[in-house]
């Protein structure tokens, strides 16, 4: 069976992933894109040699009935219109991380795909792909080092464009930890608190960074994650897991080591395309091998899209009030449990 995606916004990951699809995974083929920017839509077609056709919008796209699933990667803000036109016209949709700007909006996107009555949505957290995360979580369920007590992470950006604010540095970095945090631990948050430490001389007048924020589980776990966007030295992704005998840390990326000048370098990755990219390539593979296999997509759900975001409220508001922000979510509906877990 091969998979027909119709993609929505060709900008960074829209091409990494319409290039991953048809060079490097298999099972897809690209039939149709879009973008607000038809250049960009024009220039995608062109650079990958596709045989797709250039729709002017995402309504447009959508009412081809020769596409299968809907790689949704344009701007959050869009998100949300083109994941329920697609469950409308019943499509697949693999749709990039925010699922929706709002809980609200994340709210109508799981309610049309119950209504809808099979699971059509996945949402593109990678990082349970990532086989270091995937590492910690088996060590954590082995009970290697004992039970978890504290988890310290760090996500740090070299830089971010103008146009990032102090929100995004949680609707559009945190996101992340967000939701492979509580994955990770099989766990609920319950409050969060978000401190502004010293600021960098290197973020601009309107943004707020670096940023801690401090979670509390409902098991008692306490965690640190800094969001750091204009370290300067390259992207870095620290995770530690402190038990009742020991640590467990997330490994870093291998590189080559280079002895030059009477130094030991470890060259760093500079942004985020490369660190993650077995794990993107992953996500899609399972998102693609699952539908043919059960015609449904099992990797992190509409479910999910739902908690990062209620999630993420609780942190802009504790960004606004420095207050700790209660963090309280609805019962996970039934549709949303592995038919084994019921
Ligand atoms: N999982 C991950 O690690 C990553 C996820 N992302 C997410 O992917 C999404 C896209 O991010 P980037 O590719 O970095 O942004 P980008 O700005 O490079 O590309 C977005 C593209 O979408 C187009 N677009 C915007 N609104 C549209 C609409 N209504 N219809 C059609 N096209 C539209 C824009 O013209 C642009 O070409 C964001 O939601 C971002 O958070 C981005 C980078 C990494
Ligand atoms: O999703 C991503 C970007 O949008 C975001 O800006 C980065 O901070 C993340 O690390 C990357 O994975």
């Amino acid at each position: 069976m091969t998979i027909r995606f119709g993609v929505i916004g060709t900008g960074a990951i829209g091409r990494e992933h319409i290039d991953r699809i048809t060079n490097t995974l298999s099972g897809g083929r690209i039939v149709a894109v879009t973008d607000v920017n038809q250049d960009a839509a024009n220039q995608v077609v062109n650079q990958f040699g596709l045989d797709a056709v250039v729709y002017p919008d995402d309504k447009a796209l959508l009412e081809d009935k020769n596409i299968d699933a809907v790689l949704v990667a344009s701007w959050g803000s869009a998100h949300e219109a083109s994941v329920l036109g697609a469950i409308e016209a019943g499509k697949y949709v693999f749709c990039e991380k925010p699922l929706a700007t709002t809980a609200e909006g994340c709210m109508r996107i799981v309610e049309a795909e119950m209504k809808h009555g099979k699971r059509l949505v996945q949402v593109g957290f990678m990082r349970r792909y990532d086989s270091g995360y995937v590492q910690l979580k088996e060590a954590i369920e082995g009970n290697v080092v004992g039970e978890p007590l504290m988890i310290h992470c760090a996500h740090r950006n070299a830089d971010v464009h103008e146009r990032y604010t102090t929100d995004m540095a949680i609707t559009d970095t945190l996101i992340h930890e967000i939701d492979v945090l509580h994955w990770l631990v099989n766990d609920d948050y319950k409050w969060v608190e978000v401190i502004f430490p010293k600021k960098t001389k290197h973020a601009l007048d309107h943004l707020q960074d670096p940023q801690m924020i401090i979670f509390e589980t409902k098991t008692g776990l306490h965690i640190s994650v800094e969001v750091f966007v204009n370290c300067k030295f390259g992207y870095d992704i620290q995770c530690e897991v402190v038990c009742e005998e020991g640590t467990l840390k997330l490994p870093e990326v291998p590189n080559v080591l280079v002895k030059k000048e009477a130094q030991l370098r470890v060259p760093l990755l500079m942004d985020w395309k490369l660190r993650f990219i077995d794990a993107y390539d992953k996500e899609l593979q399972d998102f693609m091998d699952s539908i043919a296999r059960t015609g449904q997509p099992q990797g992190p759900t509409a479910w999910d899209g739902y908690i990062a975001a209620v999630t993420a409220d609780a942190c802009v508001r504790a960004q606004q009030t420095g207050k700790r922000e209660s963090i309280s979510l609805i019962d996970k509906p039934a549709f949303y449990y592995p038919p084994s877990e019921i």
